[in-house]
């Protein structure tokens, strides 16, 4: 709305450049000054100076002129507008590198004393620290008409210089009024961006630009360019990413465009929404955009609106990879150190279920509320939740912070077109009843928009009822679209709704193309519209037949009754009457209905008065109540100014006391001193007697000394002498103990080797007699088997059955005095039992063999008694039976010859046992008396130290 102070007329109206901009057709801005651009009847050339060569070198312009110039950088309580800046001294602060001296633009008055180039005296204070004076030339403003804004000028950047110049010539004339960018479209154009800079210096003629938006959010008491939204109501868009793909949309800054992909010849359609997030965005972004506002001190209601599975969940709460605005939000909060309380409802149809409990509530307010302690808590909150969930509801989280903010996060139901769903006459009635809660939201978001203090159709659906959208509170409708071209609908539908929520589109050409459920509508009830409008027309038609018919019908009775009135007369007279008998009764109702109202006046009058009445009521108590208090508060102060002056009191009466103690101490002291004075002087007159007395004092004192040195040193010698005996005599009883335990050892080798000598002798000599017995045995069974052949050949007279031996040829028989041992052999159990078995052997072999002899030979039999081994015959045996004795023989001799060498290897491990331990021993006994030599030597060393030192220390001793 333009200012009636400054534009009064059309024409001005007309000729202000602001009037085309999109900033004004978008937003009003009640602080007039902002606005109030004058227009310069002329060019004034005055104000322009022609720039000396010498001066104007080529990376520095001049500037000069009157005026005030602004530094928008500067706050102000107040929202000045351009031209109502008032420049403050910061100007020659020494943040600032430079300085321009220029003329207003907008207050700029015609001086004929103005200054020319030259004429100024650069103060010494701006030359020095190397700051640069700045002179930029004015431009003459051709077409006043015409005032393109920033973005919108070909851009010179000066080298060395933090300025930018806008080049006169390319068009501040040129540009038509269109081009004039309104806030939140000081973007520049991406072509020019190398040319920006950004200057510190906000007064030299010159706009500045940054790399984000003019002026942040964060100076949101003073909004500038960019910051000319309304705070109340953001609106994002989302585009959800997917893998084939999106040739239906494109996207520029915060301008998204879209074209039927089924129709060639369609045109692109374009929104603009205060931010529109691209599907590379992450879940970051988003949240630093949405809680761009204080949060802490300022409701919010976040809501998130698109068809299903475009991401509206994902944008709230997200997965544990990407966590959602809700978790990121969490656990900000918590590392702030603030409470967070969660509590989470379902809306489905017009049911309120608690999330948590499971019930179904009355009231909204009715809710669990959960204490959050942990961003991990949250999400598997949120999981457990989503799995609750039904299809087609609309879900709300509030958080509390603090106890004193809250924060609603609304994921509405899907929004896809009642069309695509109507299958079922409840999912039909479900549906509409979606879209119905979502266009009271719609209606809600609008209103609130276009004025926050309004009173919004909340009650109209359960959604809206929940929600806090009021005042304080700060709402972002996140716009969700899943941009797969048969989607094209909904994707279209969800851009509508956002624009319509907000009406902030610059949209260039809507397609005419009825879309979506409210196009459906749309149509029908044009239809519908149509419908009536023939029928009412019907209805014309009919009455007017009938008015006709009447007409004629009264005519011919009047002609009939001879009756001449005139109708038209008497109706135009009636309808004169009944225009007057409506309009009375108009006023009639008008008066009915103004006396409504003004009994609801005084209702709402009587009411007020109660309230003023309360108000004063309970402004008379707290002021009682105030004034009771500052009674109290004198009381106490009273008490405690008397509590001052006690203690103040106590406190000299202790000073007064302590400084008598100190007094009485301080006599005492010196008193003490002068006694010890008077001691010292007596003692100092008393000298020479003193030294005297202690000279016969030091002589005896020495004498003593002496008697105490002297028995101290026999002392110690005498205890030296015991100790030194002692310990001879523990070294001796130590060798003699070694000495004895080593001959103790040798003693013992010496016996084992005897022992072992004799045994080698004895073994020996055993081994002789064996070998000899069994020689002597040999021969006698050899001799005896020559015997046996010569019986067996008949060699002997007699023949064979009566043979006769010569005394010469009859061998020797074993005899227990000859061959003892085998005897001995022979008695032992082990070797008779072998024998016994190996005899009876024998004996079944002997016994076989004589009996074939007996068959074949006739032989005589020859019988042995092997238990009579002491009177064996072995003349009366025949050969074999004395060939097998002899090989049993010669068996045992080698089981014994091996016994006496398993015995030798023991004893010879024995022996080497032995030897090892004798060697240990002789290890022992070696080292024991290397020990004791060192010992010797150690207490002659020290015996000679002793002798040494003993005259010192009774020396020490004395003294
Ligand atoms: N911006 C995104 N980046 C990555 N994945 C996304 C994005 N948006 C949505 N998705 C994925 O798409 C799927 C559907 O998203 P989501 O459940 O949030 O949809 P919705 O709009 O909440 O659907 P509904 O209304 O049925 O609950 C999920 O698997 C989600 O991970």
């Amino acid at each position: 709305m333009l200012n009636s102070k400054t534009d009064e007329n059309f024409k001005q109206v007309k000729m202000n450049p602001l009037n085309n901009s999109t900033s004004k057709q978008l937003y009003s801005f009640s602080k007039s000054p902002r606005f109030n651009y004058k227009v310069r009847n002329e060019q004034n050339s005055t104000s322009f100076y022609e720039i000396k060569g010498t001066i104007g070198s080529p990376n520095k312009g001049v500037s000069f002129g009157l005026g005030t110039k602004v530094d928008f950088s500067k706050l102000s309580d107040k929202t000045p507008g351009p031209g109502s800046y008032k420049l403050e001294k910061e100007k020659t602060s020494s943040n600032l590198q430079k300085h321009t001296m220029g003329i207003g633009r907008t207050y700029f008055k015609q001086k004929n004393d103005m200054p020319s180039v030259g004429k100024y005296n650069i103060a010494s204070s701006i030359i020095k620290n190397e700051r640069i004076p700045h002179f930029g030339q004015k431009i003459a403003i051709k077409d006043e008409t015409c005032s393109p804004g920033p973005g919108k000028y070909d851009i010179q950047y000066k080298e060395h210089s933090q300025s930018v110049i806008y080049h006169p010539v390319s068009g501040r004339t040129s540009r038509t009024p269109d081009c004039i960018p309104g806030p939140q479209q000081y973007r520049p154009k991406t072509e020019l961006s190398a040319s920006y800079v950004n200057s510190n210096w906000s007064n030299c003629n010159v706009s500045k630009f940054s790399k984000e938006e003019r002026f942040s959010s964060k100076q949101s008491s003073i909004p500038g360019p960019g910051k000319y939204q309304i705070p109340g109501e953001f609106v994002y868009l989302r585009v959800r990413p997917i893998e084939y793909d999106q040739s239906m949309l494109s996207i520029d800054q915060n301008v998204i465009s879209i074209k039927d992909p089924t129709n060639k010849q369609a045109e692109w359609q374009q929104y603009r929404y205060d931010k529109v997030f691209p599907s590379s965005s992450t879940q970051q972004e988003l949240f630093d955009n949405v809680f761009n506002f204080d949060y802490e001190n300022k409701n919010g209601c976040i809501i998130s609106y698109g068809q299903s599975g475009s991401g509206k969940s994902y944008s709230l709460f997200g997965n544990v990879q990407h966590p959602g605005i809700v978790p990121l939000l969490i656990q900000q909060i918590l590392q702030k150190g603030l409470n967070v309380q969660v509590s989470f409802q379902e809306i489905y149809v017009d049911q309120i279920r608690d999330l948590n409990t499971n019930l179904i509530t009355e009231e909204f307010t009715k809710r669990q509320i959960l204490l959050i302690n942990d961003f991990w808590e949250m999400i598997k909150i949120l999981r457990s939740t989503d799995i609750k969930r039904q299809m087609r509801t609309h879900i709300i989280l509030t958080l509390e912070i603090n106890s004193n903010t809250k924060l609603q996060f609304v994921d509405l139901a899907g929004s896809e077109r009642v069309a695509k769903n109507i299958t079922e006459g409840e999912k039909f009635q479900e549906a509409i009843l979606i879209t119905a809660s979502h266009q009271v939201l719609n209606r809600c978001l609008n209103s609130f928009n276009q004025n926050p203090n309004k009173i919004l159709p909340k009650k109209e659906s359960k959604l809206t009822s929940a929600l806090i959208i009021e005042n304080n509170t700060q709402v972002v409708l996140i716009g969700t679209i899943n941009p797969s071209q048969s989607n094209y609908e909904e994707c279209l539908l969800t851009l509508q709704y956002l624009d319509r929520t907000k009406n902030i589109s610059a949209t260039i050409k809507k397609q005419q193309s009825m879309l979506g459920f409210d196009s459906q509508v749309n149509i029908q009830q044009e239809k519908e519209i149509k419908k009536l409008k023939d029928e009412i027309e019907d209805y014309k038609i009919k009455v007017e037949q009938l008015n006709a018919d009447r007409k004629k019908r009264f005519l011919e009775l009047q002609r009939l009754l001879g009756l001449d009135i005139d109708l038209e007369r008497l109706s135009a007279k009636n309808a004169k009457d009944i225009t007057i008998f409506k309009n009375q009764q108009d006023a009639l109702l008008k008066n009915v209905s103004l006396s409504q109202q003004i009994e609801e006046y005084h209702y709402e009058n009587a009411q007020l008065k109660k309230d003023i009445e309360d108000l004063k009521k309970d402004t008379h108590t707290k002021l009682e109540r105030y004034q009771q208090q500052v009674l109290e508060q004198k009381e106490i102060n009273k008490k405690l100014k008397d509590q001052l002056q006690l203690s103040k009191m106590s406190g000299d009466d202790a000073i007064r006391l302590l400084s008598q103690d100190r007094d009485q101490f301080i006599k005492k002291l010196q008193d003490e001193s002068k006694n010890l004075l008077e001691d010292k002087v007596a003692s100092i007159l008393n000298l020479p007697q003193t030294a005297q007395t202690k000279n016969v004092e030091n002589q005896k004192l020495q004498e003593l000394k002496k008697q105490i040195k002297t028995e101290i040193e026999k002392e110690f010698n005498k205890s030296l002498e015991i100790i030194k005996a002692e310990y001879y005599k523990s070294l001796d009883h130590y060798k003699f103990q070694y000495e004895q335990k080593l001959n103790l050892k040798v003693e013992e080798i010496e016996n084992f080797l005897n022992q072992f000598k004799k045994y080698r002798e004895k073994k020996k000599s055993q081994i002789n007699e064996i070998v000899e017995e069994l020689l002597d045995l040999y021969d006698i069974i050899t001799k005896q088997g020559k015997v046996i052949d010569k019986i067996e050949t008949g060699g002997y007279s007699g023949g064979l059955k009566s043979f006769s031996i010569p005394k010469q040829d009859k061998p020797n028989l074993p005899n227990k005095v000859k061959h003892k041992n085998l005897f001995h052999f022979l008695e032992t159990n082990s070797v008779t039992a072998t024998l016994t078995k190996k005899a009876s052997t024998i004996e079944k072999t002997i016994k076989t063999a004589t009996k074939q002899l007996r068959q074949s030979q006739s032989q005589i039999i020859l019988e042995i008694d092997y238990n009579q081994l002491d009177s064996i015959n072995f003349m009366s045996m025949d050969f074999s039976t004395v060939r097998a004795y002899a090989n049993k023989l010669r068996e045992m001799i080698k089981e014994l010859q091996d016994q006496i060498t398993v015995n030798s290897d023991k004893f010879k491990q024995q022996i080497a046992q032995l030897q090892r331990e004798r060697d240990d021993a002789q290890q022992k006994y070696n080292m024991e008396s290397r020990k004791y030599n060192q010992t010797r030597v150690v207490i002659e060393s020290q015996n000679r130290i002793l002798q040494k030192v003993r005259p010192l220390s009774s020396v020490q001793r004395k003294q």
